[in-house]
């Protein structure tokens, strides 16, 4: 058994794309943990999304063993978390498992919006904290800048920064034996009851669901038997190990130690992030303080192009849920798009990566209908109800006020783009909070509806910034404000699916905008149809299609049947990719593009 001394749990920390997966990947790789043989760029990112996308999303962990300079072994438990602000929560949770993080910031960029996010989960969590300045290779990398700006920014010692390349391994070793030298090393005691914390769990399609714990006291076996604390079930550990990053099984965990166990466990619902695992018998009764489970703030409609696929689209949403407690489901019916699910994610990204996952693993045609927050509605007899979709708003006769979630958003932007910023922020019914300058970047604070955020403000603030600005957010409660529900009919019928919850003032600019763009995107029909923005029974905004007989066979003149016929094939293909209103065809890219703002 490794004596406490000897081992180190340690995070790494960093925004979107300063390198934190390289690293990792020269960790592992100077210490030969993997054969070279073996060596996949990116061993972390294991799903194919992550790897597109370049992505980390899911935390993962990986043991290293280490000879050290001074010629003892170490035993070096690194957790990668992810790196997007919708995947804060498992940040900050995977923080609690370890002593210490690596805070990479590249060294051509400085710190970012996430930097500091993600460094002041490391800080809550009390962590001995390593600043290493990577992409040193680069000729536009300016250590000594990166270096004043982080104590400048967050206010920890930047001098003794560990300067990298993960790119050549310069500076691999040195980060290594920093990892030995600066980070503690845990706590815990043997003869203690077994308390270890569930830090995260997945589904196996061959192993059921695997725990990832950090053993605090105590000691694991393969063949004891476990209690959830939360929930009080009962399992028999069938397996335990660690990840060296392949699976690897292991006699027992002992204190200090991380890794995995499985113990025929059906779902991940049934494994609460922030448990506490002790033995059944002789176990200890007091549970580690616990984490709360990550809620999803951002609710859409996903229903099938094709209503047949609907069993489908069931099946594809229950397998995914397996595997991810923070993605919610329920059935929806609408009486535009037909049988669907309500779904919760924790923010847009993560919103994407499961239609994406549907739509591509699944081979299944999606309508999404728009992001929406959770809505308060404080009813007059006193009760509140909470509005998870705007077409089921209550009758406002019975409405005394509605509440919205507000975010605390920061921005990282230099200078030049600041002034654009600002109005993007505005336009979006934001109110600044704070406004500092480091060197020539400026970090704004506002307070923003999280509805106006949900959206496209990333592409928007991408595009209005060219890239450089960074962002991050969290939440900060609920606020009432005059907030009315829009409805849009089109040729008389009420599309449910394009209902939308907008604030009173900016109610007809933003229906005008939808009638517009919806007159563009719905292909005209053998008749007139108008397109209404409403809220109740009073119309905002108007625009009228006009009619057209849209005769694709009538550039074939004479009596070519065949190509006459491959036409109509052809026409009726693209019908397929719609739906039908009443009489009207709606293009699937409507219910989404109606939606975008242009400011
Ligand atoms: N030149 C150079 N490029 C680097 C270095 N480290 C990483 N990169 C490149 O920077 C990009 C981002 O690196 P990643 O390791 O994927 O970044 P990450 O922080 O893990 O990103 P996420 O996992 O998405 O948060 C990749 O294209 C890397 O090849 C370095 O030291 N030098």
């Amino acid at each position: 058994m490794t004596p406490l001394s000897h081992i180190r749990n340690f995070s790494i920390v960093a925004h979107i794309d300063h390198g934190k997966s390289t690293l990792a990947d020269r960790l592992i790789q100077e210490t030969n943990t993997v054969s070279l043989r073996d060596m996949k760029a990116q061993m972390l990112d294991s799903m194919d999304i992550e790897r597109e996308r370049g992505i980390t999303i899911k935390a993962q962990t990986v043991r290293i063993n280490y000879t050290a300079q001074n010629g003892e072994e170490y035993i070096l438990n690194l957790i990668d978390t992810p790196g997007h602000v919708d995947f804060a929560y498992e940040v900050s949770r995977s923080m609690r498992a370890v002593e210490g993080s690596l805070l990479v910031v590249d060294s051509t960029q400085g710190v970012e919006a996430q930097t500091l996010a993600n460094v002041y989960h490391a800080i809550d969590a009390d962590h001995e904290i390593v600043p290493v300045l990577n992409k040193i290779d680069l000729p536009a990398s300016d250590c000594d800048r990166v270096a004043e700006q982080i104590e400048d920014v967050i206010g920890i010692d930047a001098s003794e920064a560990i300067r990298v390349s993960a790119k050549t391994g310069q500076g691999i070793v040195e980060t290594l034996e920093a990892i030995v030298h600066k980070l503690p090393a845990p706590k815990g005691t043997q003869d203690a009851p077994l308390k270890a914390m569930l830090v995260d769990s997945w589904y196996d399609s061959y192993l059921g669901v695997i725990v990832l714990v950090r053993i605090m006291d105590g000691q694991l076996k393969k063949g004891d038997r476990i209690r959830m604390m939360q929930n009080g079930s009962v399992h028999h550990v069938d397996r335990i190990g660690v990840f060296r990053p392949a699976m690897t099984e292991i006699d027992s965990l002992n204190p200090g130690e991380i890794g995995f166990l499985t113990a025929s466990i059906k779902q991940v619902r049934d494994t609460r992030v922030g448990d506490t695992i002790t033995h059944e018998k002789k176990g200890t009764e007091t549970p580690l303080p616990g984490f709360k489970p990550a809620q999803p703030v951002v609710f859409c409609g996903l229903f099938p192009v094709d209503a047949a696929e609907f069993e489908d689209l069931r099946d594809s949403i229950e397998k995914l849920a397996l595997n991810d407690a923070s993605f919610s489901f329920e059935m929806e019916t609408s009486a535009a798009l037909g049988f669907g699910f309500r779904c919760g994610f924790l923010g847009l990204l993560h919103l994407e990566v499961i239609r994406d996952r549907i739509e591509r693993e699944y081979d299944i045609d999606l309508i999404t209908t728009a992001p929406s927050v959770i809505y308060d509605i404080h009813m007059k007899d006193g009760t509140v109800e909470q509005l998870h979709n705007p077409a089921d708003m209550p009758d406002l006769t019975f409405v005394d006020h509605i509440e919205e979630p507000r975010i605390k958003a920061t921005i990282l932007v230099p200078d030049e783009y600041l002034g654009d910023v600002l109005k993007l922020c505005q336009d979006r019914r934001g109110i600044q909070m704070d406004l500092t300058y480091a060197g020539s970047r400026a970090m704004v604070v506002y307070d923003l509806p999280l509805n106006e955020v949900v959206f496209d403000f990333y592409d928007r603030l991408k595009s209005v910034t060219k890239g450089y600005a960074s962002f991050d957010y969290q939440m900060i409660g609920y606020r009432q404000d005059a907030l009315v529900k829009m409805s849009i009919l089109v040729n008389d019928e009420p599309v449910d699916a394009l209902s939308t919850m907008v604030h009173r003032d900016r109610a007809e600019m933003r229906g005008r905008a939808m009638v517009e763009k919806l007159k563009d995107l719905i292909p005209r029909h053998m008749f007139k149809i108008p397109i209404q923005a409403a809220i109740g029974g009073k119309v905002i905004a108007r625009e009228t299609l006009s009619a057209m007989r849209k005769d694709v066979t009538a550039k074939c003149y004479g009596g070519d049947a065949s190509r006459k016929r491959k036409l109509l094939d052809k026409q009726k293909a693209g019908k397929k990719k719609m739906r039908q209103f009443g009489k009207v065809d709606i293009p699937q890219e409507a219910f989404i593009s109606a939606l975008k703002m242009d400011s």
